[in-house]
């Protein structure tokens, strides 16, 4: 037992070895983002994001793949999984039941359907719907929501975020490394090697600030998709030590494979450090955009409820914007005006590429999360860098000049996306614990 210990201890020290001081580029510190979020913002977070304003998501998911073709049948369907008879697949795990996961559910079957894993819930129930019809007339009247392309073409739906839990859902192999690469490769400025984005070394010339930012950000994001997927992870029965029982639950064994420096060629701490990058990125925009945000009115068609959403955002806004040390956007797009424009330029096409390559991902549950962080984040840049102003003045007004505006949809994705920092930022806690304490 000693020895496990230590062994899974030092685990622990490599994985989180660069979870100290200051984050790259910034003068924060790891410690003072955990330390705030674990306790202040993520409980916040967590009970405003469970409120109807933000639960249900409109988006397309039928939207085809603009770059390559479709192999999202081919990654999940038939080619890399048998099928199971319908009496084998566990009962919480077929279309239409995975809000029902319980007892009764975790003693079915075993057999891994794992396209089943990647399905969404898109049941919803009539008022829903009706509120739904409400919140559009309200939008349409305030002229608030100008994505209207997007709104209005066929295809999108609503899908209800608590029914479809961002976990874990077996996607893996070529569909999603293709998706991985092509942003990487393509779209992303990739430093070499990856785990150092320091000095210039021979033949590998450093990057500029905007250009590491931008790698971060994604790779911070990267981070967090796979660290939800480890503390929610499926272990089927007839795992080893988990009898006939299917157990959502961390795993440790993923985590180590994905952010221990001997599994990844050292570049597992550097990752999950990016994490508190984008983080940190995610929550200056909203601290940007509160002066805005506070003088919203989130409609649900209840007023009792508006007035009370409306409250907890200013809560949770209170706390963000009182953290010490933010993000300093000014430093980006901040040297010669004309290679600031076309590096901005260069910055908005290719994060214009990483969310339409989101349209590719080969699984509906991992599509959905994938296509609301990557808004969240667009939102987010949008906030940092449109150069438009953001206050108490910006809202839109008949008679003035319209300034910044957020649509109801980039609020929806903001705060969601930020949701999702949180919540990983939050679980690095408990991993840290399991593996300075395996039991
Ligand atoms: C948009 C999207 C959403 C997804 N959502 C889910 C989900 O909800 N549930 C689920 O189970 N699976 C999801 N996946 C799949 C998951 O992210 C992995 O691709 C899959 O688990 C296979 O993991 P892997 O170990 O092969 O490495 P991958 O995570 O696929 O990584 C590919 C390569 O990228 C590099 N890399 C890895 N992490 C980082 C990082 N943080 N920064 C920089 N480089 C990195 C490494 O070289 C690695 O080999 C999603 C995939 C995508 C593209």
């Amino acid at each position: 037992v000693k020895n496990n210990k230590n062994k899974s201890s030092k685990a622990a020290d490599r994985c989180f070895c660069k979870l100290k001081g200051e984050i790259d580029d910034c003068t924060c510190k790891v410690e003072t983002i955990s330390e705030i979020n674990n306790n202040k913002i993520y409980p916040r977070l967590k009970s405003l994001l469970a409120r109807n304003y933000f639960r249900y998501f409109k988006v397309n998911l039928k939207k085809p793949c603009p770059f390559w073709p479709d192999d999202s049948r081919c990654a999940l369907k038939d080619c890399h999984v048998d099928k199971c008879k319908e009496e084998e697949v566990p009962i919480a795990l077929k279309k239409g039941h995975e809000n029902k996961y319980s007892k009764e559910a975790q003693n079915e079957g075993s057999c891994e359907e794992e396209r089943e894993l990647g399905a969404l819930n898109t049941s919803l129930s009539d008022e829903s719907k009706q509120a739904f019809e409400d919140w559009n007339k309200y939008d349409e009247s305030q002229e608030l929501f100008c994505d209207v392309d997007d709104e209005s073409s066929a295809g999108m739906e609503y899908v209800d975020l608590l029914l479809n839990p961002e976990r874990y859902t077996g996607y893996k192999g070529d569909s999603p490394h293709r998706i991985w690469r092509s942003i990487y490769e393509e779209n992303c400025f990739t430093p070499q090697p990856e785990i150092g984005y320091g000095p210039s070394k021979k033949n590998s010339p450093s990057l500029c600030l905007e250009k590491r930012t931008f790698h971060r950000l994604i790779s911070g994001l990267h981070t967090s998709i796979n660290i939800h997927l480890c503390y929610d992870y499926l272990f089927q029965g007839n795992s080893i030590g988990y009898g006939n029982v299917a157990k959502w639950e961390p795993n440790i064994q993923e985590f180590k494979k994905r952010f221990d420096p001997k599994t990844t060629s050292g570049a597992g701490p550097q990752r999950l450090k990016n994490l508190f990058f984008t983080y940190l990125v995610e929550l200056r925009a909203l601290a940007k955009a509160a002066p805005y945000l506070e003088q919203e009115d989130f409609f649900t068609g209840d007023t009792e409820e508006d007035l009370s959403l409306k409250e907890g955002i200013k809560d949770v806004l209170s706390i963000i914007k009182s953290f010490p040390d933010q993000f300093d956007e000014s430093k980006l797009f901040a040297g010669n005006p004309v290679e600031a424009k076309l590096l901005k330029e260069e910055f908005r096409t290719h994060f214009r590429n990483v969310s339409r390559i989101m349209d590719c991902v080969g699984c509906d549950k991992c599509k959905l999360w994938g296509k609301l962080q990557t808004q969240g984040m667009g939102t987010a840049l949008k906030i940092l860098f449109s150069g438009d102003d953001v206050g108490p003045d910006s809202t839109v007004n008949a008679h003035h000049k319209k300034h910044f505006q957020l649509t109801r949809s980039e609020i929806f994705t903001l705060f969601n996306a930020f949701g999702r920092l949180s919540k990983s930022v939050h679980s690095l806690e408990k991993f840290k614990t399991l593996l300075n304490d395996p039991m």
